[in-house]
C-alpha cells in the first residue's frame, strides 16, 4: 500500500493532509469532467480494470510494478489501460503493439512522462533521458555518442576500467578468497569506480577517492527519488503542494551532484592551469572532452556547464547501478546451472587462457558468455517497463485512442515471456542466442527482444554498456570458481526499483583458477 495514506505524526503533516483532502475533491471533480469529456468525444479507451472512484487502481497495484503489470495484461491482453489518480496510464505487451509505438509512431511517442522530482533532480529534465523530443535532445544526444561514447573516446579510456577491474580482482585474491561475498555491492563498486574514473580521467584520478563515497551515497538516494510514486504526479491539482517531500529531497539531491561536479571541474581547472593544456598527456576523462567543447566548440558542438553536469549524471545514474544489477542477474543464472558455468570457464580457458587476464579484445569471441548474458536480460530485463513514453499527440494503438499526455509503459518483461515469441520462455536457454548470433542484438530491430527499448529513444549508452558488462562478468569468471555458500539456493525474488535488482543479494565464495598467481598481484 503507498505511503503517504499513512496517518499525520505532527502539526506540518495534519496541515498537508487538510490540503490533500481538499485538493482531492477538487481533482475528482475534474477527473469527472475529463472522464465526461471523453466520452462525449466518443474516444475509445483500451480495456482495463476499473479501480475506485478518485483514485482509480492506485491502492490495488501493490509495490512491485512489473509483476502486476503482467499479471493485468494477462486479464486485459496486449494493451490496457489504469487510471492512478487522475493519471491515464496505457501498458503495452505485445511486439506488435510496441511496433505501432517505437517505430510507426516513434516520433509522436519520443516524449517522456516525466514526475516532478524527476524532473528537479535532472537539472529541470535537461539531461539526456527526460528532455523532450526536439533539436535540444538531439543536440545532446549527438554529443554524448560522438564525444564521449565514440570508439576513439572509449578505446583511450580502457586503461583506466581496466585498472578498476583488475583492482577488484586482486581485492578478491587478497581479502576474500574462501568467503563469502556479495556480488552485486562488488559488481557496484568496480562499476562505479570505473565510471568515475572514466568521467574524471588521469587529471584528477588519486582525488576520486574525495568524492567517491559521496558519489555514491548520492547515486543510491537519486535512485530513490526516480523510483518512488509521488501523489503530486497522480492528482495534478496537487502540482503545487509537496505533499510528500520529494520535491525538497531531489532539490537536495540535485544540490549534493552540483557540490561534486562544482569540485570534479574546479579540480580539473587547477589540474590543467598547473600542467598547461599542452603538456598534459595524461588520458582525457568523459569531463574534460566537454570541458574542451564548452571552451573550444564552435556553435553547434558548444555545450553550457549545465548540460555538461546533466550529462555527466545520466552516465552516472545509466552506468552504475544498471550494470551492476545486469552482472549479478547473470552470476545468479550461472551458479543455478553449474554446466553453463562449466560451458562458459571452457570458453574463456580457450580464447582467454588460464596464463592470462581478460581483456576487453577477447569479448567478441565470447560467444557463450554473449548468449548467457542476452538470455540473462531476457529474463531479467532490468528496466523492463523502458523508461515511460508520453505521446506529444494524441494517437491510435492497436485500434484503440491514446489521449495526448498519457503515460505509457512498454512492457518488455512480459514480451520476453511470451510463449507465442518463445519455447519454454520461463527456462533458461542461452543457446536460443547461440544459432543465429545476428538475430537478435541490443539494438532494438527484433522487436522480440528490446533490453535497451527501441526506436529514437533507445538507451544512448549500449557501447559502453556492452564493453563494461562483458568485460566484468568475464574477468570475475575467469579469476575464480564461484560456488554458494553451504546449504544455500539462488532465489529469484526480485524489487521494483528505477532498476530490478536481486531482492536478496547474491552471495558466493571465490577460490582462484589462473594457473599464474603473479597475475593476482
Ligand atoms: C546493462 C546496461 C543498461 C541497460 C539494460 C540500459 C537500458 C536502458 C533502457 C531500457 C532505456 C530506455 C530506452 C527506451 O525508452 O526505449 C535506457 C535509456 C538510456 N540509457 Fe541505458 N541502459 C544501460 C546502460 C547505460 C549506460 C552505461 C549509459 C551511459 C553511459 C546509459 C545511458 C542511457 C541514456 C542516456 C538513456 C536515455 C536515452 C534517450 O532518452 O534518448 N545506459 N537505457
Amino acid at each position: 500500500m503507498w505511503p503517504w495514506w499513512c496517518h499525520a505524526s505532527n502539526k506540518k503533516e495534519m496541515s498537508r493532509e487538510i490540503i490533500t483532502i481538499l485538493v482531492t475533491v477538487f481533482a475528482s471533480i475534474w477527473f469527472l469532467c475529463i472522464f465526461r469529456k471523453l466520452r462525449k468525444d466518443n474516444v475509445q479507451l483500451p480495456p482495463g480494470p476499473r479501480g475506485l472512484p478518485i483514485v482509480g487502481y492506485l491502492p490495488f497495484l501493490g509495490n512491485n510494478l512489473h509483476h502486476e503489470f503482467t499479471k493485468l495484461a494477462q486479464i486485459y491482453g496486449p494493451i490496457y489501460k489504469l487510471w492512478l489518480g487522475n493519471k491515464l496510464c496505457v501498458v503495452i505487451n505485445s511486439s506488435s503493439l510496441m511496433k505501432e509505438v517505437v517505430r510507426d509512431q516513434d516520433k509522436i511517442f519520443g516524449n517522456r512522462d516525466t514526475p516532478v522530482a524527476t524532473l528537479i533532480s535532472t537539472y529541470g529534465g535537461t539531461d539526456i533521458v527526460f528532455s523532450p523530443y526536439g533539436p535540444y535532445w538531439k543536440k545532446m544526444r549527438k554529443t554524448f555518442v560522438h564525444e564521449i561514447l565514440s570508439n576513439a573516446c572509449l578505446d583511450s579510456c580502457y586503461a583506466l576500467r581496466r585498472e578498476e577491474v583488475q583492482k577488484t580482482i586482486r581485492q578478491v585474491y587478497n581479502e576474500n578468497i574462501g568467503m563469502a561475498i556479495d556480488i552485486g555491492e562488488l559488481a557496484f563498486l568496480t562499476v562505479t569506480n570505473s565510471v568515475m574514473s572514466m568521467m574524471f580521467g588521469e587529471t584528477i584520478q588519486g582525488e576520486t577517492h574525495v568524492v567517491g563515497p559521496e558519489f555514491r551515497k548520492v547515486i543510491a538516494e537519486h535512485m530513490v527519488v526516480l523510483a518512488k510514486p509521488n501523489v503530486t504526479d497522480l492528482f495534478s491539482v496537487l502540482a503545487w503542494f509537496d505533499v510528500q517531500g520529494m520535491e525538497r529531497q531531489a532539490k537536495e539531491i540535485l544540490q549534493s551532484y552540483d557540490k561534486i561536479f562544482n569540485s570534479a571541474v574546479e579540480l580539473h581547472t587547477s589540474s590543467v592551469a598547473a600542467k598547461g593544456v599542452g603538456g598534459n598527456e595524461q588520458t582525457k576523462g568523459f569531463l574534460q572532452v566537454l570541458l574542451e567543447l564548452r571552451d573550444h566548440g564552435d556553435s553547434d558542438s558548444k555545450i553550457t556547464i549545465t548540460q555538461i553536469k546533466a550529462m555527466l549524471m545520466d552516465i552516472m545514474v545509466g552506468g552504475t547501478d544498471i550494470i551492476a544489477s545486469t552482472v549479478e542477474w547473470v552470476m545468479a543464472k550461472l551458479m543455478q546451472h553449474p554446466k553453463v558455468m562449466e560451458k562458459v570457464h571452457e570458453e574463456l580457458t580457450k580464447v582467454v587462457g588460464l596464463y592470462n587476464m581478460v581483456e576487453e579484445l577477447h569479448s567478441p569471441k565470447l560467444h557463450t558468455l554473449d548468449a548467457v548474458v542476452k538470455e540473462t536480460l531476457r529474463l531479467h530485463p532490468v528496466v523492463p517497463l523502458l523508461v515511460p513514453r508520453c505521446p506529444s499527440a494524441s494517437c491510435t494503438v492497436g485500434g484503440y485512442t491514446i489521449p495526448k499526455g498519457t503515460a505509457v509503459h512498454i512492457n518488455v518483461g512480459a514480451m520476453h515471456k511470451d510463449p507465442n515469441l518463445w519455447d519454454n520462455p520461463l527456462e533458461f536457454r542461452p543457446e536460443r542466442f547461440l544459432n543465429d548470433p545476428n538475430l537478435f542484438d541490443y539494438h532494438g530491430n527484433n522487436l522480440q527482444y528490446l533490453p535497451f527499448g527501441s526506436g529514437r529513444r533507445i538507451c544512448a549508452g549500449i557501447p559502453l554498456a556492452q564493453k563494461m558488462l562483458m568485460h566484468v562478468v568475464a574477468s570475475l569468471l575467469h579469476c575464480f570458481k564461484w560456488e554458494l555458500p553451504p546449504g544455500q539456493v539462488v532465489d529469484y525474488s526480485d524489487e521494483f526499483g528505477l532498476v530490478i535488482k536481486k531482492k536478496n543479494p547474491l552471495v558466493a565464495i571465490p577460490t582462484p583458477r589462473l594457473s599464474k598467481l603473479e597475475l593476482y598481484e
